[in-house]
């Protein structure tokens, strides 16, 4: 497989691996994530479904204020009016904000039954409060006056089952908040209940009369429950994690206030049995509602703190989800840039100077393009380039031997002194003449000459006038013999013509023209007078009969003897080539 392919599964594997790490680490924290969400959700509705019945049950204390006011005669009345109207709007408010949760509920159906079953009775005990706060003080029958409150009680009892589902679920989905809301329920029990023992004591406060004993013997089971729920309050209130002293603060409130001054005053009240108690219902009710005002407090207090235990863990879930993304994209991105670098740096320098090495076997001297700037690349660079130069001195050597064997080869076929081709090059052509015949084709002709009576010239001048006359003799032969025919030295002083592709006649005629270029002009040499030198020509060519190379050099040179016998400066033509001329 190709590095760069390797590479790339390498780092294919190294994601795939970290993915799935990651995922398997993230699918954890998001579960917890997910988990926290519900908690919140299910912390959020439980403490909503609290607000709601804390609001009804608040919003008894100005109504029964109210009642206790002369609509015409009270300063306060007005003030007092408004406040009812604030609290119902606030009730009404939050019942409508648990109507909104109601619906994403598993039983939103007998939920909402339920809570439109309070809401009714709600609007009927408001009713008649509002019946009754048109009438002057003493036109409120007590009767009455206990039948509006009743009413009110009975419509906050309707929100009970509302606010024990929302904590049941709660208390599923978040079990480790249980000892929180068991606490948030207690205290929100403990408002209502010390709200409407309060309430009970409205009429006879107002009327005033004693507390009839159907009455007392109601309000003795209220205080015991109080009393049970104050038992299961545990002493030390101290939550784990976060600073709690505001929560210490307002338990220290709720003991001295509603524990305290509430109880005690509501517990003077009943036990006094007459109809004087000394105090008037709107004066005892808003003295205590500072206290039932702190039992909500202390309610709200530790349903922020669960909530907020909650969003702490899902903000660290939250966190950890964002870390591990966080690294699994780093680590894509280093991973990336690790197979770019390699790329870059190993990769594509080793593809390009493969593609150079290639070109350089190739014969291409050129430099290629070259990639990655490391030790490693310029240490590779450098030795293509040593390649390169050996290389190139190889080339050059190699046309150096050539040039110098192409010389040689010249040098072997050529005759030094004339400079035409030797007897060697005409042999290379003709073969072995001593060896198996050669055949030649048809369109070969031969012209041999020898120069006449050249040893007397030798003798008479010298050998080195006789070379003068063999290289002017050669120069002539040269100036009329043209591509494709050649011209050698055959030997001492005779020379020949090979030609192709001409006739008997114009084989003939070159040799005709050689011979009267040889005899024309005298040669002159150094301190010799004028020579007039002549030759003897043997003319053959390929036919029938001349068929091989040996045939046609003894056909010419048969000629040539015929052509010195009959007296020189002449050319004979071989009788077989003679009859092809007269056929042609
Ligand atoms: N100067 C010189 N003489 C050479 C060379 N090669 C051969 N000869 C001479 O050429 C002469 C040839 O003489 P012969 O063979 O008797 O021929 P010839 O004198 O030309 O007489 P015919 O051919 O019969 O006309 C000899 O004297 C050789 O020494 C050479 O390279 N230089």
């Amino acid at each position: 497989m190709q590095l760069q392919a390797q590479l790339r599964v390498g780092a294919a594997l190294l994601l795939a691996v970290a993915a799935g790490i990651s995922s398997y680490v993230f699918a954890g924290y998001a579960q917890g994530y997910r988990q926290s969400t519900r908690n919140l959700q299910a912390l959020t509705s439980f403490d909503q479904a609290l607000k709601a019945g804390n609001a009804a049950s608040t919003e008894r204390a100005p109504s029964n204020i109210l009642l206790s006011l002369d609509p015409h005669s009270a300063t306060s009345y007005a003030s007092i009016q408004a406040e009812v109207a604030g609290s119902r709007q606030r009730t009404d408010a939050a019942l409508g904000q648990l109507q909104q949760l109601i619906r994403t509920q598993p039983q939103a159906d007998a939920e909402g039954s339920q809570l439109a079953r309070a809401r009714a009775s709600l609007t009927q005990a408001r009713a008649a409060y509002d019946a009754l706060a048109r009438h002057m003080p003493a036109e409120r029958s007590p009767q009455d006056l206990q039948a509006a409150i009743d009413k009110l009680i009975e419509a906050r009892s309707e929100l009970d089952p509302l606010i024990g589902d929302f904590y049941h679920q709660a208390q599923q989905l978040a079990p480790d908040q249980t000892g929180i809301m068991q606490m948030a329920r207690i205290l929100s029990d403990l408002r209502e209940y010390g709200g409407r023992l309060a309430s009970m004591l409205v009429v006879p406060l107002s009327t005033p009369q004693p507390i009839d004993p159907m009455r007392r013997l109601g309000m003795a089971a209220l205080r015991g429950h109080i009393d049970e729920l104050h038992h299961l309050m545990p002493g030390d209130m101290h939550l784990p994690g976060r600073n709690d002293d505001d929560i210490q603060e307002v338990r220290s409130r709720v003991e001295r206030g509603f524990f305290g001054h509430t109880l005690a005053m509501t517990d003077a009240l009943v036990a006094s049995q007459g109809a004087d108690y000394g105090i008037r219902a709107a004066a005892f009710t808003s003295q205590v509602r500072p206290d039932l005002m702190a039992l909500e407090d202390l309610e709200d207090l530790f349903m922020l703190r669960a909530m907020a235990q909650v969003a702490d863990t899902q903000r660290a879930e939250g966190r950890h989800m964002l870390l591990i993304g966080a690294f699994l994209v780093s680590f894509i991105v280093f991973a990336l840039s690790v197979l770019r670098a390699a790329q870059n740096l190993v990769v594509r320098p080793l593809l390009l100077a493969k593609r150079e090495i290639v070109g350089l076997a190739n014969g291409d001297l050129r430099r290629a393009p070259r990639a990655g700037n490391s030790m490693e690349a310029r240490a590779l660079h450098e030795a293509i380039d040593t390649l390169r130069q050996q290389h190139m001195r190889g080339m050059q050597l190699a046309i150096e031997r050539d040039e110098l064997s192409k010389a040689l080869r010249r040098q072997a076929h050529t005759d030094a002194l004339t400079g035409l081709h030797n007897r060697h090059a005409l042999e290379e052509i003709t073969g072995d003449l001593s060896a198996e015949p050669v055949r030649l084709s048809k369109g070969r002709g031969l012209v041999l000459i020898d120069i006449d009576y050249f040893k007397p010239i030798n003798d008479e001048h010298g050998h080195i006038v006789g070379d003068l006359v063999l290289r002017e003799v050669a120069g002539r032969i040269r100036h009329l013999v043209k591509e494709p025919h050649m011209a050698f030295r055959y030997g001492g002083e005779e020379f020949a013509v090979l030609t192709n592709g001409l006739s008997m006649k114009e084989l003939c005629q070159l040799a005709e023209d050689i011979r009267r270029a040889i005899s024309g002009d005298s040669i002159s040499a150094p301190g010799v007078s004028a020579l007039s030198v002549t030759a003897s020509f043997g003319v053959a060519k390929g036919n029938t009969v001349v068929i091989t190379w040996l045939d046609l050099l003894n056909a010419a040179d048969t000629a040539l003897y015929q052509a010195k016998a009959q007296g020189r400066n002449q050319l004979v033509a071989a009788p077989q080539s003679t009859d092809d001329m007269l056929r042609a």
